[in-house]
């Protein structure tokens, strides 16, 4: 488990990261959502050992890596630009990953690299700028650490690779105890993997939330009404959080008992009604108007 404890981390003036108390379970896809400069990479940095923190406290399994060096093994950071060595191909690299992760599994490295149509003796500086992503992620996902940290894991890859690499690591999560600690403010790119998201908004942690538990009383309804008063009297009787019309079809997302919420839209008779799935965005912006905030201000 990864515990911090009140991390602060200022550059001058600046404080890049406020006062962050955060809990990442075990066994874990997690999100850590926010703009551009919310403090993301920094607490990466300051996770992985790169940057000292100015106040507070990181423990990993309970240990804090500053203390002592084998708990360094515990994770694999992948920086935003991973580094390589000018003529280093991805065999050579493990190589050179397998003398800090003995663990590092070199023939699953090769079974992925074929999967994803990568040469393992080319020099990694003539790939493109997806193919290092996802030899990097490769070398993440092979290396038998029980952590892996990344900067915008998924930043580069075309849909077949993202979806390719989604399952690698889906695959990676049921065979063995494997947390994931993702930074990103890309969040199509975390739709349908992410569990757990925490939201930084200029170095403070706005939630952090189960996804699953945090949106069990919030609805997605997609809707035809034959008349458009139908949506105005919904936004009276329901707890209505976003809605939009679209031509015919109205989405409505609304707090409450989904039957509540289903029987309010009978009483309108719709033409249609249905029950979708929330995306990740608008989790997101529900946990953020939850917590007061205008999502215009923060995110738009
Ligand atoms: N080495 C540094 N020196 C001075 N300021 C820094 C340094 N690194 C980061 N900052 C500042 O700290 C703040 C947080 O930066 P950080 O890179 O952590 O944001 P981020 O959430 O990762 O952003 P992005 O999504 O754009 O990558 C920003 O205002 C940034 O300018």
């Amino acid at each position: 488990m990864i515990e911090l404890y009140n991390l602060t981390k200022y550059f001058g003036s600046l404080c890049a990261v406020n006062h962050v108390s955060l809990t990442i379970p075990d066994g874990n896809f997690f999100g850590l959502l926010g703009t551009n400069g919310a403090g993301k990479s920094t607490l990466l940095k300051i996770l992985s050992g790169i940057l000292t923190a100015d106040e507070g406290t990181v423990k990993i399994d309970g240990v804090s890596p500053s203390l002592c060096a084998d708990s360094k093994q515990s994770f694999f950071c992948l920086p935003d630009e991973p580094y390589y060595f000018p003529n280093a191909s991805l065999e050579t690299m493990a190589q050179f990953y397998k003398r800090q992760y003995p663990n590092l599994d070199t023939d699953s490295v090769s079974y992925m690299a074929e999967a994803l149509n990568l040469d393992m003796c080319f020099p990694l500086r003539t790939f493109s700028k997806g193919m290092k992503r996802q030899a990097f992620l490769i070398l993440a996902l092979c290396a038998g650490t029980r952590y892996v940290f990344c900067d915008e894991v998924f930043d580069g890859l075309d849909p077949i690779a993202t979806k390719l690499m989604k399952n690698l690591f889906r695959q990676e999560m049921t065979r063995r105890n494997f947390t994931v600690l993702v930074a990103s403010h890309k969040l199509d790119a975390l739709q349908d993997i992410c569990q757990n998201i925490g939201i930084l908004h200029k170095g403070g942690l706005i939630t952090s939330a189960d996804i699953s538990h945090s949106t069990a009383d919030v609805y997605k309804m997609q809707c035809v009404f034959s008349s458009k008063e139908s949506i105005e009297e919904l936004r009276k009787e329901l707890y209505v959080i976003h809605c939009h019309t679209d031509g015919y079809f109205s989405t409505i997302i609304a707090k409450g008992d989904l039957q509540t919420i289903q029987q309010k839209i009978q009483e309108k008779h719709p033409v249609f009604s249905e029950n979708i799935s929330l995306t990740l965005e608008e989790i997101f912006m529900t946990q953020m108007e939850e917590n007061g905030y205008d999502i215009r201000k923060v995110f738009l």
